[in-house]
């Protein structure tokens, strides 16, 4: 009997509205700088700017990509990697990473962001840690100078158990009296990660995002929380696709975020 084949992930041929092809460009950019011919144990992250990552990584050809790993954060890109034929992994097998790429809902002047717009970020923030190169690829909406500009609330992982608590704690103790459970879109009930757990949207005053890597700290300090959507100091690089055909690179150089512009890929 013939084994079926998976069909690959389709390169895109439709017309794309312009910030699809904002998010191509910023994930065909930083592929082409970041996952080079040696890498072999890739970090594939979560959101709709990532299927274009994969896109690029599958137009590098089978040669490179029959002898590399690829380790999803979730349902979502576990299934992207699968549909293009790549080789699927975890991060219990391969705990170093060469490169991990993924999305991000806001990114500030010093490369921190703000992750788990889609409730992946305990999987991701694992496989940021797990890389030796975290990049993460956007289109210009997402490039701020501060966290909360344009993305409000801080995504919060907490165990079933303990979220009227931790909300408690986000209301009358953190300072975020607006915090909320998130609740599913098509389903009566909060969304469930896919690790089991509630997600709470906590948003804070400008001034306290101003410092995201102090309140993460605390946060995370409650009990119940299993993990905070605030990525501080994690990434090495930020790509931004923009509406003109450049791409604003935001990048870690000798210590410092250097930002430049360059022409798309
Ligand atoms: O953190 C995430 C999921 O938890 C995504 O990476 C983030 O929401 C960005 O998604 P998109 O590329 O759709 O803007």
């Amino acid at each position: 009997m013939a084994i079926p084949t998976i069909p690959a992930a389709p390169v895109t041929t439709l017309k794309l509205s312009s910030i699809e092809q904002a998010k191509r460009l910023a994930a065909y950019t930083a592929v082409d700088e970041h996952i080079h011919p040696d890498h072999k144990v890739i970090g594939i992250g979560s959101g709709s700017t990532v299927p274009y990552v994969v896109e690029r990584i599958v137009q590098q050809g089978e040669d490179l990509n029959r002898h590399r790993v690829f380790i999803p954060t979730g349902f979502q890109s576990k299934e992207l990697i699968v549909a293009s034929n790549l080789s699927l992994g975890d991060v219990d097998q391969f705990p170093t990473i060469d490169v991990t790429i993924d999305g991000a809902d806001e990114v500030d002047r010093d490369l921190n962001c703000i992750k788990g717009g889609g409730a992946c970020h305990l999987r991701e923030k694992v496989l940021a840690e797990a890389a030796e190169t975290f990049i993460l690829v956007a289109d210009y909406r997402k490039n701020a100078e501060y966290l909360g500009t344009n993305f409000p609330g801080i995504p919060i992982e907490v165990v079933p158990f303990a979220y009227a608590k931790v909300l408690q704690n986000l209301h009358h103790v953190l300072g975020s009296p607006n915090a909320t459970l998130r609740m599913a879109k098509a389903k009566a009930g909060p969304v469930v990660s896919d690790n089991g757990n509630f997600i709470i949207d906590a948003p804070f005053s400008p001034d306290v995002m101003k410092d995201p890597y102090k309140i993460m700290a605390r946060i995370k300090m409650l009990t119940g929380v299993v993990e905070v959507g605030l990525f501080c100091h994690m990434a090495q690089a930020a790509y931004f696709g923009n509406q003109d055909g450049s791409v604003t690179v935001k990048e870690l150089v000798a210590g410092r975020v250097v930002e430049k512009n360059v022409l798309s890929a």
